[in-house]
C-alpha cells in the first residue's frame, strides 16, 4: 500500500534519512518508534507527499508520487488521512466546520449529507453533539480525537498518525490508541503511527519499525521488536536509550 524504494533525506545538505526501504502492507499498522530527532516525522511527510526525497521513490499504491505536482497529489491525498502532532484544527471554525472542512473542499456532498458524515465520524471518535463548539473549548485529547474524525471523513484506505497520544495524561493516550485499533477495524485502513510510546506502539501495532539516526534499523511483529537483540533497540523499549550520535554528513557538491 505504501512502499519506499531506497528513500534518502537531506535538509540543507545533512543527512536526516537514509536509504530507507519500507513496505506497509494493506489494512496493517506499523508504528514508528525512535528518539527525538531520528527521522520519524520526516518519513510520515514523505509518505504523504508534504516532502520530497532527496533521492528514492515514494509509491502510495500504484502511483510513484515523490515528484507529482501538487494538483496530481491532492488526488492522492483524498485517499489519505493525516492526525497531526498539534491536531492543527482551524481554530476559527467550530468541531462540526472543521471535520466538514475537506468535504465541502472537495466533494459535491449536499449540506445534509455532510451534516450526516460528520455526525458518523463524531460518534465513531465518541464526540457525538460536539459540533457547536470551538477547538480552543477543547482538551487535548478532544482537538486530537476531532482531528482523527476530520481525517477519516473520506473514509481514506491510509491514516497517518504523528504523535497521536503525546502530551496527554495516560488514560486519555490509552483512549487515542483505542479508537486508533477501532479506526483500523471499522474502516479496515492502513495505519502508520509515529509514537514515543512503546506501550502504546505495543498494543496497537501489528509491526513496529524503529528509526536510529536517519537509518530503519529494524521492522518486525510485535513480539519480534520485545525480542530484539539489537541493543539500540533493547535501549530504545526499556527506556535507556543514549544520546544518539549524528552520522558525519557529505555532500557531495561537484
Ligand atoms: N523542514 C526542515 N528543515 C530542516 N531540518 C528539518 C526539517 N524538518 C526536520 N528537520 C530536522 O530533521 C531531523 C529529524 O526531524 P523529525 O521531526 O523527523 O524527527 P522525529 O524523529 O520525528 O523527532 P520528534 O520525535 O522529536 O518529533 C531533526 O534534526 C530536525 O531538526
Amino acid at each position: 500500500m505504501i512502499h519506499l524504494k531506497n528513500v534518502n533525506k537531506e535538509f540543507n545538505g545533512r543527512i536526516i534519512l537514509h536509504n530507507i526501504n519500507l513496505n506497509v502492507e494493506k489494512g496493517e499498522t506499523l508504528a514508528i518508534i525512535g528518539a527525538s530527532g531520528s527521522g520519524k516525522s520526516t518519513l510520515l511527510r514523505l509518505m504523504i507527499g508534504l516532502l520530497q526525497p532527496t533521492s528514492g521513490e515514494v509509491w502510495i499504491k500504484d502511483t510513484e508520487i515523490s515528484q507529482l505536482p501538487e494538483i496530481d497529489l491532492d488526488k492522492i491525498r483524498l485517499n489519505m488521512g493525516m492526525v497531526f502532532q498539534y491536531s492543527a484544527l482551524f481554530d476559527s471554525m467550530t468541531v462540526g466546520d472543521n471535520v466538514a472542512f475537506g468535504l465541502k473542499e472537495h466533494t459535491k456532498f449536499t449540506s445534509e449529507k455532510i451534516q450526516q458524515v460528520v455526525q458518523e465520524k463524531l460518534k465513531l471518535v465518541e464526540l457525538e453533539g460536539f459540533e457547536a463548539m470551538m477547538p480552543n473549548e477543547l482538551s487535548g485529547g478532544m482537538k486530537k480525537r476531532i482531528s482523527l474524525a476530520r481525517a477519516i471523513a473520506f473514509e481514506p484506505e491510509i491514516v497517518l498518525y504523528d504523535e497521536p497520544s503525546s502530551g496527554l495524561d495516560p488514560i486519555m493516550a490509552a483512549k487515542i490508541d483505542e479508537l486508533i485499533v477501532n479506526t483500523q477495524q471499522v474502516l479496515g485502513v492502513t495505519s502508520v503511527v509515529v509514537t514515543h510510546d512503546m506501550n502504546s506502539a505495543f498494543h496497537i501495532a501489528d509491526r513496529i519499525a524503529m528509526v536510529y539516526d536517519g537509518e530503519l534499523i529494524a521492522i518486525d511483529d510485535v513480539d519480534g521488536i520485545k525480542n530484539s537483540q539489537d541493543l539500540r533497540v533493547r535501549e530504545f523499549i526499556h527506556g535507556t536509550i543514549k544520546p544518539i550520535k549524528r552520522r558525519q554528513t557529505h555532500v557531495d557538491r561537484s
